[in-house]
């Protein structure tokens, strides 16, 4: 254990270890790659070396990679096997890195081991060590400080809090922090890295809160890449069974496209010349642990042989443990091959190492093709079962595609945004071309033509791989359409297979509609929503239109929180009654996505809530707008002050007595709310995109009947109240009433009023009106106790006045301000 102590400063002298334990830790490195003499002068060199141990740097992890590590190191978590996948995915980015690299500059593989690219699993049993060895990109002295441990990435802390909710620790290496999963199986691990712009360094920790960073004089030099020991816990014993490695290799790391090696031992039978026959018996013994029973089974054999064929030289059997490099792994693409050869498991795998998903669940869909003409690629795209915890975190300030870009085969990138565009970012798949160049640099590469042409095809693709999620799924009725399917499966398990892209994912299709104008329509048929006859379930447009009332002339649609909140909307009530059909768009988002979809298959859009609602004629429309013409009039001027540019009869009303609507262009109701929740919404903005008021009345209802009346009958009213000369008395009432209504519609209509002290004083006073109790009726007075106040004491205290009240002055100061930026 104390071998295992950190490379300490020479300041911490009790961390210093024994020379002898220090032999047993640095022991022989098991490479394959060198002699035993070698290793032995690197051991002897290493020991005498580590006197220079005062030149380890010691390190803090930041806070959060921290956290990270504890949660891991105290992980009930029973499957450990994940590091193993994390480890050599890892090793695989570097080898990439490299081999990117080296397109450009053959140099910078260098020669000999280390141009073979390829990963090394490597264990040595009694150490309880577990190596695993690339010849990747390695890591500079100050990658190592900040890749292991100082720099927390974006997704350190979101692995945090999905840990505290009992997140499942198999999908770590989706936030970036794979590498601390040795931590499962070991107590203590060092990374030995070496780039070919530094020296090699090791890197070091017992996950306790901190790491040390030495030059390493002491270990094999690795030439280039990065090796790193786990130094087992006891009870990880299992990782040393070389048969549990490659049961683990071949399960998670299967498409791995670099040759992933483990030194195995094995025993095998060879043949000896039986006039050797003494000295091999004595290696037998000294070798073979088979039982003497066996031992004795083939010595028998042995004899009834000699004496079958006397004259044959005599040959013996022995056991020999002999040690090679075996190739745990395919490395041939996926992509390259048939479609049809490649089985849905194996797609599911793919995409489980792709996307370093490993949770349980299939993708929603694939798509695996091979585009020909003038731009040749091969790609398989993948939509995964679940977004990605920061799929919409700063939308658009990040450039990170999910599609890994391959030429002829060499990985070149995986944050090459010119391949899909943003609202597809959710996807996750490769593109290999035979068509753009390989020799150039990535700037060139974002410029090449066949970019465009590559990223128009994928977008088609893309698009047609989702509409197929949809046509599969039995609980999309979309039946009567269906088309070919490149990959139809059981129907179970496509049920309700939609519905789940839709949750996951359907903001992205928004998205698509706002940014891409060429694919519009085809972004339009994915969209789902509920509406007033979708039942609680997804509908779509193509099923909106299929149900439209003969003349029915628009797609009637309304905005706001939730579909409970809007089923209660007056805008809805005549719509309901006259059977037309009304989506629901309950996201933020759906108020721009409005802004940009105008019509779907030359159909428009009208926003129930917003003027130019057309029901159809109805003949007495022109006759009640006449009869209600003195009270629509006389209502505007009564609401001069309250902004609303017209007062007008409704044909959207039933039961309720009015509603406020906005102009077209204009802000909703719920546009509004929405920018006011804004940290940084601009107040000037706001005043100017607000959209003009229209109240609407509905003509049939005896509140709007009997202030007509009131109106129409009573000229004075009109007179008077047109005039503001009477403050007070009955015809002021009425035009109280009338500012009453105005205000409740307004906030029925889904708006907040702009004044509440003056919406609750006009609801008192018609509560006093209702309970009978006089308009000026004054509160009772409190009886005033004589109580010493703060000034008083102060006063007392000998401090004048004047200066107390400043004091109070200085108190309301703040508030006040408050109050009027509020
Ligand atoms: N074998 C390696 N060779 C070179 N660099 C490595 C190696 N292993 C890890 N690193 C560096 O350490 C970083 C942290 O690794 P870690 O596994 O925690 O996260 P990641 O690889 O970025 O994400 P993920 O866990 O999703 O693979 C890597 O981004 C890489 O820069």
């Amino acid at each position: 254990d104390q071998g295992r102590k950190l490379h300490a400063n020479a300041e911490a002298s009790e961390e210093l270890v024994d020379p002898p334990k220090v032999e047993e830790k640095l022991g022989a490195v098991p490479n394959g790659l060198s002699t035993d003499s070698d290793v032995a002068k690197r051991e002897a060199e290493s020991i005498s070396n580590r006197s220079l141990r005062s030149n380890a740097e010691k390190f803090q992890f930041q806070a959060e990679v921290s956290r990270v590590m504890d949660i891991i190191i105290n992980s009930l978590y029973s499957n450990k096997d994940i590091f193993l996948r994390e480890l050599i995915s890892n090793a695989a980015d570097a080898l990439d890195k490299i081999r990117f690299l080296s397109l450009t500059d053959k140099e910078i593989l260098g020669e000999g081991d280390n141009t073979k690219l390829e990963i090394q699993i490597k264990l040595d049993k009694e150490k309880k060590i577990l190596s695993i060895r690339d010849r990747g990109i390695g890591m500079t002295k100050e990658d190592l400080i900040k890749n292991l441990g100082t720099i927390a990435k974006s997704g350190t802390s979101a692995f945090v809090e999905k840990m505290k909710t009992g997140g499942d620790l198999n999908l770590i290496g989706q936030f970036g922090v794979g590498f601390y999963s040795v931590y499962l199986v070991a107590d203590y691990v060092e990374v030995i890295s070496k780039h070919n712009d530094d020296k090699q360094y090791v890197w070091e920790s017992k996950a306790d809160g901190a790491f040390a960073i030495s030059e390493d004089t002491w270990n094999e030099p690795l030439g280039r890449g990065t090796e790193i020991k786990l130094h087992l816990r006891e009870e990880a014993g299992e990782y040393l069974e070389e048969s549990k490695l490659t049961e683990l290799v071949k399960k998670y790391s299967e498409f791995i496209n670099f040759p992933i090696y483990l030194w195995s031992t094995k025993e095998v039978d060879v043949e000896v010349p039986a006039d050797e026959e003494e000295s091999s018996d004595e290696e037998e013994s000294a070798e073979s642990n088979s039982s003497e029973e066996e031992e004795e089974e083939e010595e028998d054999a042995e004899k009834g042989e000699d004496e079958d064929a006397e004259k044959k030289p005599k040959t013996k059997k022995v056991k020999e443990t002999t040690s090679e490099w075996e190739l745990l792994n395919d490395v041939k693409a996926i992509w390259l091959r048939n479609p049809k050869e490649v089985t849905d498991d194996e797609y599911t795998k793919f995409y489980h190492s792709l996307a370093k998903d490993f949770g349980d669940e299939k993708p929603l869909a694939w798509s695996h093709f091979t585009a020909e003409g003038d731009v040749e690629f091969k790609t398989v795209l993948f939509v995964p079962p679940k977004a990605p915890h920061d799929l919409y975190e700063s939308y658009y300030n990040t450039n990170k595609s999910n599609l890994k870009l391959y030429v002829r085969r060499v990985f070149i990138s995986d944050e090459f945004d010119e391949l899909l565009p943003k609202y597809l970012n959710f996807l996750k798949g490769l593109v290999d071309s035979d068509t753009l160049p390989l020799n150039v640099s990535r700037e060139m590469l974002q410029q090449h033509s066949s970019l465009k042409t590559i990223k128009k095809k994928l977008i088609r693709k893309a698009l047609d791989m989702i509409r197929r999620i949809a046509e599969e799924d039995p609980d999309e009725s979309h039946g009567e359409d269906k088309k070919e399917v490149e990959k139809s499966g059981d129907d179970d398990e496509k049920k309700g297979q939609y519905a789940k892209f839709w949750n996951e994912f359907g903001k992205s299709i928004k998205l698509g509609i706002i940014e891409d104008a060429t694919n519009r329509n085809r972004l339009a048929k994915l969209l789902r929503f509920e509406s007033t006859k979708s039942d609680g379930k997804l509908t779509s447009l193509d099923q909106y239109i299929s149900r439209m009332k003969p003349g029915q002339k628009d797609i009637f649609y309304i905005t706001g929180t939730s579909r409970e909140q809007l089923e209660k909307s007056p805008f809805l009530e005549r719509l309901k009654k006259k059977n037309y059909e009304v989506i629901f768009f309950t996201d933020p988002v759906d108020e721009y996505l409005m802004q940009y979809l105008m019509d779907y298959e030359d159909q428009k859009f009208q926003n129930v809530s917003k003027e130019g609602l057309k029901l159809g004629k109805d003949s007495k429309d022109k006759e009640l707008k006449e009869s209600f013409k003195e009270l629509t009039k006389w209502w505007k001027g009564a609401l001069a002050s309250d902004n609303v540019d017209d007062v007008k009869i409704s044909n959207r009303l039933a039961d309720t007595p009015c509603v406020v609507v906005t102009s077209k262009y204009g802000w909703s109701a719920n546009m509004e709310r929405i920018m006011q929740s804004q940290t940084l919404s601009d107040a000037n903005k706001q005043a100017y995109m607000r959209g003009k008021r229209v109240l609407e009345i509905n003509p049939r209802h005896p509140i709007i009947k009997e202030l007509r009346e009131r109106v129409v009958n009573n000229p004075e009213v009109q007179f008077r109240t047109s005039l503001v000369s009477c403050m007070f008395g009955k015809d002021e009432s009425v035009k109280q009433t009338a500012q009453l209504i105005y205000q409740t519609a307004l906030m029925e209509s889904g708006f907040t009023p702009s004044d509440p002290k003056d919406f609750a004083s006009r609801i008192y006073r018609s509560v006093k009106s209702s309970l009978n109790v006089s308009p000026d009726a004054e509160v009772e007075e409190e009886e005033v106790e004589e109580v010493e106040t703060e000034t008083d004491a102060k006063e007392a205290e000998g401090i004048s006045k004047a200066e107390a009240d400043a004091d109070k002055d200085d108190e309301d100061t703040e508030p006040s301000v408050l109050k009027d930026e509020l």
